[in-house]
């Protein structure tokens, strides 16, 4: 990937145009730091037994304004064992030292898309990054094909690599972190929605289609012309990000539709609504596009955790939410299908846009 590029571009210059960005979507490398985006202390839920429930009601308003007015926040005093934390990292960074030809052999393929790659392009420009992704539930049930009157489901697994040594045991055991706290994240949801506390829970507790992903930033010899990754939103429910120190994750402030910097905080957790929260609140939250910024000097870890609901949930606007005044924004879609159509397009680059909700938005 990155490594193949300098090796056949040693003179800058010489760069591989699949990387380069259009000149509307280029990065301005000296960036505004955010202090906007809310910084929000989940001790109330997490360190008591008996929550207090003034606390909870502070939080959940905390958290409702921080979905409604930049769809992104850090979470602190989350839970998480921060050794945990250490341990996944510290394996990730010994998996992607590997060899390229090590790491190929746990590649991902069409049957089974979860593993290694570095081929990803966002919005038809390819990423400066390498990834190994890994499956939450395995195996997970997937429709066969995006085609909705074909009723037919498969499931996929998750590649065992053999290095580093108890990679699988780690991962798994920092997923059921993830999973944890993003229901507790979910129910804080629900309840600024003016929602039941455990009202998504069916959605993800008999099934899911979750994964979590190891991204590796290599350093980039044109980070004024590449992004990591490409503007976006977030497809799912909700992502559960772990950064480290180096930063470049940029988030598009509501406000301005300026490219804020998310300053990385030690052991805290950036939480994004994705498009499903979006069309399950009717639009009351919104999903908000972001990227990632290379740099030249340093490479950059980080792994988000994608929580996303089983592949037969119908997503569309929660019928508490929605009245004459103000009607559904959403046609329904089907979970599984709308993610097995965004695959089919991740494996080539193409030249159309991909499925994105606004196509099932009613005018
Ligand atoms: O690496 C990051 O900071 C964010 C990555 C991201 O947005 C994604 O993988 O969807
Ligand atoms: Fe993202």
């Amino acid at each position: 990937m990155c490594g193949q590029v300098l090796i056949q571009s040693p003179a800058m210059g010489e760069v591989d145009p699949a990387f380069i960005q259009d000149p509307l979507h280029r990065p301005k490398l000296s960036t505004i730091q955010a202090e906007g985006i809310p910084i929000i202390d989940l001790s109330p839920i997490t360190n008591h037994t008996l929550p207090n429930s003034s606390s909870i009601e502070g939080l959940v308003k905390e958290i409702g304004s921080a979905c409604k007015e930049w769809g992104f926040f850090q979470v602190i005093n989350h839970g998480v064992p921060l050794t945990l934390r250490q341990r996944i990292e510290k394996a990730s960074r010994m998996f992607f030292a590997q060899s390229l030809d090590e790491k190929k052999k746990v590649s991902r393929d069409e049957n089974s898309p979860s593993g290694y790659y570095d081929t990803e392009h966002t919005k038809n420009v390819r990423d400066w990054k390498e990834v190994f992704d890994f499956l939450a539930k395995e195996p997970t049930f997937i429709p066969i094909t995006s085609d909705e009157h074909d009723d037919r489901v498969t499931h996929w697994t998750n590649p065992s690599p053999q290095y580093p040594p108890n990679f699988r045991d780690i991962i798994q055991e920092y997923v059921q972190e993830m999973e944890k706290l993003s229901y507790k994240l979910m129910e804080l949801i629900a309840l600024s929605l003016g929602l039941e506390a455990k009202r998504f829970e069916e959605y993800f507790m008999k099934d899911q289609t979750s994964f979590i992903r190891l991204n590796h930033y290599p350093p980039c010899p044109y980070p004024h012309l590449a992004l990591g990754v490409g503007r976006h939103k977030d497809s799912g429910a909700l992502t559960i990000l772990a950064q480290d120190e180096v930063g470049g994750l940029e988030v598009k402030r509501q406000a301005d539709q300026e490219w804020i910097r998310v300053k990385p905080i030690p052991d805290a957790y950036i939480i994004n609504i994705g498009d499903i929260v979006q069309v399950w609140s009717n639009d009351a939250y919104e999903s908000v596009e972001h990227r990632v910024v290379v740099n030249s000097q340093k490479e950059r870890f980080s792994i988000p955790f994608f929580l996303f609901p089983a592949q037969d949930t119908e997503v569309k606007p929660l019928e508490e939410l929605i009245n004459e005044q103000n009607p559904s924004k959403f046609r329904p879609y089907k979970w599984g299908k709308f993610l097995v159509h965004r695959l089919d397009s991740n494996f080539k680059k193409q030249n159309e846009d991909n499925i994105q909700i606004y196509d099932y938005k009613i005018a």
